[in-house]
């Protein structure tokens, strides 16, 4: 079977629940600044939406972590690949990440944070495969839709770095 991608949440979708995530960030940080943290490459579409979707005070910083490279599969092992430009220390501090698959990633990623001090340490994640996790106790603050154990592109995902421009999220057929 030739390799294509079949719709699974409509563009229309993801904005509308990226809308409703803003608003609710927006009152839970009323009074004070959020500090997004994007996982790149695939949080960048997601960060760049959800951030215009924010009222209070926002900076940004990136990071960007890798453990899949060109496969469905996960390596099991979390490389920096670029760390973040600024200290944590003090800041209300949101991590902003594609997908939750085998929790490895995220795993990594907040046990790192926490020993820079964050003054708070919250995570919201588009995209959820209950069904996949590996590490159990990740605690999701944001989420935008638990998903299906399928391999997902598109809004930032890839699949062997092709497909992250699509605007929907997508499943992708014809592969291992
Ligand atoms: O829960 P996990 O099993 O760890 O999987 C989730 C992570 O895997 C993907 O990133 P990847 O390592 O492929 O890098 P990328 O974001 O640059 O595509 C995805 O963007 C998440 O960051
Ligand atoms: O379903 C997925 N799609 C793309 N990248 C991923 N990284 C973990 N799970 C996925
Ligand atoms: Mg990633």
């Amino acid at each position: 079977m030739a390799e294509s991608v079949r719709e699974m949440i409509p563009e229309e979708e993801v904005a509308k629940r990226i809308k409703t995530l803003g608003e609710q960030i927006s009152k839970d940080y009323a009074g004070r600044s959020v500090h997004l943290i994007c996982v790149l490459k695939g949080g960048v579409f997601f960060m760049c939406e959800l951030a215009k979707r924010i009222t209070v005070p926002v900076s940004m910083d990136f990071m960007s972590v890798s453990s899949y490279g060109d496969d469905t599969k996960s390596s099991g092992v979390v490389r920096i690949v670029k760390d973040l430009d600024e200290p944590l220390e003090g800041k209300d501090v949101l991590i902003v990440e594609d997908i939750i698959d085998s929790g490895r990633t995220l795993s990594y990623l907040i046990e790192n944070f926490k020993d820079r001090k964050p003054k708070s340490l919250r995570l919201c994640t588009l995209l959820d495969k209950p069904e996949r996790r590996i590490v159990k106790d990740i605690k999701v603050d944001y989420l935008g839709f638990a998903i299906p154990d399928e391999f997902v592109v598109g809004y930032g995902l890839d699949y062997a770095q092709k497909y992250r421009n699509l605007p929907y999220i997508g499943v992708v057929e014809g592969v291992e």
